[in-house]
């Protein structure tokens, strides 16, 4: 992926809104630095008035006069650093918000390219660095430009012809920061990348650590990482290594630079060309200038990280969002709920464009209807499911909710029709009510606790300590397989949509368990139009019409007896009871 976004630009739109504050950091700026360029006008009133003269009275005056200039100094320099930080926090938050946002439209077949853990590390790591930047990095950048460029006109203004030498040396001493500086950015980008690497690895095996522990794969877990880990340290030493000499080279130029210039300016106080005082400022500003482009070279390596970390951060913020919703979206028909008709439905993922994974697939469901999918693995029935929610877009045909295109209705209003009950229940790291109230968010405790009644949860619920209020932890930790599902399907009822999609699990639950998943599903079903991937006998025997899915077509339908007498695969696939 490539980001054809320029950097600059991009920061700025996100600096714009503060730009009354940047201004003021602005100012402060301006003020410290000129402050401190003043500052050399007293060292050289202090050695030729006060010193040199010998008079102590001008000595105490201008000794007062340089102390009020420290204050003010550090007074804008407490501004400026507040205010410059200040906004390296504020836009590196407005930051994670637009990445964030951006990246909650991004369609499933997007992250099944890009590792979640990959996606975390740019999230966290590169808008930190982008903060430190904004926040320090580039105020120290800013800082050192003003002071080096007055520092430069008073070095002229104290002597032409020591500055003429200064500015030979210049071009010396920017040579090595563009070579190298250039390089230190190519390699970050690089560095960066590969600690996305660990932190994707990492994500994937602490999740599984189950699957990890249970195989005894840690040492080999162990040696794969310390790989990475030192694909990680390998481009960090290149990194290190250009900028290590980048900073030694303009620190060696420049300081072997103002030896030579102060050599010839001693010569020139000596043949009285110049006074004591004036070359005490002339090199008081050599050394701002040179202190100050010794901090643009080690700053600008932070900054060209930043650079780095900013385009993968647009990357991310416009990635394009392949499923959206129409700009002029259709409305529902009110009067019907839950009519789904498909029509000459063909899918390949995007990924495997080769794999027909539907094909002339055309159903019609009415409202309220029961309908089991059956088919061998890999039939294509979860992918029906995600092509009904327009989670991808089909290759052709057409899906119509209540008569309606799906593609021409919004995202949010086409979603809000389904109920997922999904094989493996999804729990999230937060209390049972939360979980329950995720279909709906504005439904009352009252009505999280009748759902779950309904869905069989109450009893085990009232059994934990603190009853709807228990935390169940990350992915459902603390809870079984049958209460997750309930859990589950709880929030599918409070969510009451018209339609519902259930895949069906296959994981062996117990008979009292599997009997009250049931008659939670029975109790979630009713006046709904239904869509179960059926696993169970049961299922597709309470089904109004059974359709038979096989290598992505629709190859018989009808009810079980129907079946059973016309087609030799379901017969097939009702003796293995239809568990995979
Ligand atoms: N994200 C994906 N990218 C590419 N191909 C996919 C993706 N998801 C599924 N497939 C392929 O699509 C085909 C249908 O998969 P699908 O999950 O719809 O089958 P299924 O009928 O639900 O099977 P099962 O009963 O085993 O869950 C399979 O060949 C699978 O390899």
């Amino acid at each position: 992926m490539q980001a054809n976004i320029a950097v600059l630009p991009w920061l700025g739109s996100f600096l714009r809104p503060y730009r009354n504050r940047v201004l003021l950091a602005l100012v402060f700026l301006l003020i410290g630095s000129l402050s401190w360029l003043a500052l050399g006008q007293g060292v050289r009133l202090l050695v030729d008035e006060g010193f040199v003269a010998g008079n102590s009275e001008r000595l105490n005056q201008i000794t007062l006069a340089i102390l009020l200039l420290c204050t003010l100094t550090s007074a804008a320099v407490f501004c400026r650093f507040y205010l410059m930080t200040w906004l390296g926090e504020r836009v590196s938050a407005d930051i994670r918000n637009r990445v964030y946002q951006h990246m909650l439209k991004l369609s499933p077949a997007f992250y099944s390219q890009m590792r979640t853990g990959e996606v975390i590390s740019r999230f966290t790591a590169d808008t930190t660095l982008l903060q430190s930047v904004v926040g320090s990095s580039l105020s120290m950048a800013l800082r050192s430009t003003v002071t080096a460029l007055g520092g430069l006109l008073m070095m002229a203004l104290t002597s032409f012809k020591m500055t003429g030498l200064v500015l030979l040396a210049v071009p010396l001493v920017l040579l090595p920061i563009i070579v190298l500086g250039r390089k230190v950015r190519k390699l970050s980008r690089a560095s960066q990348d590969r600690l996305a690497d660990v932190g994707a690895y990492v994500d994937e095996s602490l999740h599984e650590i189950h699957t990890v522990q249970a195989y005894g794969h840690e040492e080999h877990d162990k040696t794969l990482f310390v790989d990475r880990i030192e694909q990680v340290m390998q481009a960090a030493r290149q990194r290190i290594f250009y900028r290590s000499l980048l900073i030694a080279a303009v620190m060696l130029l420049s300081i072997s630079a103002m030896v030579l210039i102060s050599w010839v300016g001693a010569r020139d106080v000596m043949a009285g060309n110049v006074s004591a005082g004036e070359l005490t400022a002339f090199m008081f500003y050599a050394v701002m200038v040179a202190g100050s482009a010794a901090t643009i070279s080690e700053v600008i390596g932070d900054i060209q990280r930043a650079a780095g970390a900013t385009e993968r951060l647009i990357e991310l913020a416009t990635a394009p969002v392949e499923i959206a919703s129409p700009t002029q979206p259709l409305s529902l028909n009110q009067s019907v709920a839950g009519a789904l008709s498909i029509r000459e439905l063909n899918f390949a993922y995007p990924l495997a464009p080769d794999n027909t994974v539907l094909s002339a697939l055309s159903i019609d469901i009415k409202p309220g209807e029961r309908i089991a999918l059956v088919g061998p693995s890999g039939a294509g029935k979860t992918t029906l499911f995600q092509l009904l929610q327009r989670f991808y877009q089909p290759t052709a045909g057409q899906i119509l909710l209540d008569g309606v295109d799906i593609s021409a209705l919004d995202l949010a209003v086409l979603r809000a029709r389904f109920a997922l009950v999904p094989q493996e229940s999804v729990i999230f790291a937060t209390s049972v009510l939360e979980n329950v109230r995720y279909g709906r968010p504005d439904a009352t405790e009252q009505e999280v606790v009748d759902a779950c009644i309904a869905a069989r949860a109450a009893g085990f619920i009232a059994e934990f300590s603190d009853g709807y209020h228990t935390q169940l932890g990350e992915r459902g930790v603390r809870l079984s397989g049958g209460q997750k599902q309930r859990i589950a399907i709880a929030r599918a009822i409070l969510a009451d949509r018209p339609v519902l999609l259930l895949d069906e699990a296959t994981s062996a639950l117990d008979a009292v368990n599997e009997q009250q998943v049931q008659q939670a599903l029975d109790n979630l079903m009713h006046g709904k139009t239904t869509l179960i991937i059926a696993h169970r006998l049961a299922t597709v025997i309470n089904a109004d019409r059974i359709l038979l899915l096989e290598q992505g077509r629709l190859v018989a339908s009808g009810s079980h007896q129907q079946l059973l007498q016309s087609s030799a695969l379901y017969q097939q696939l009702a003796q293995l009871q239809l568990l995979n």
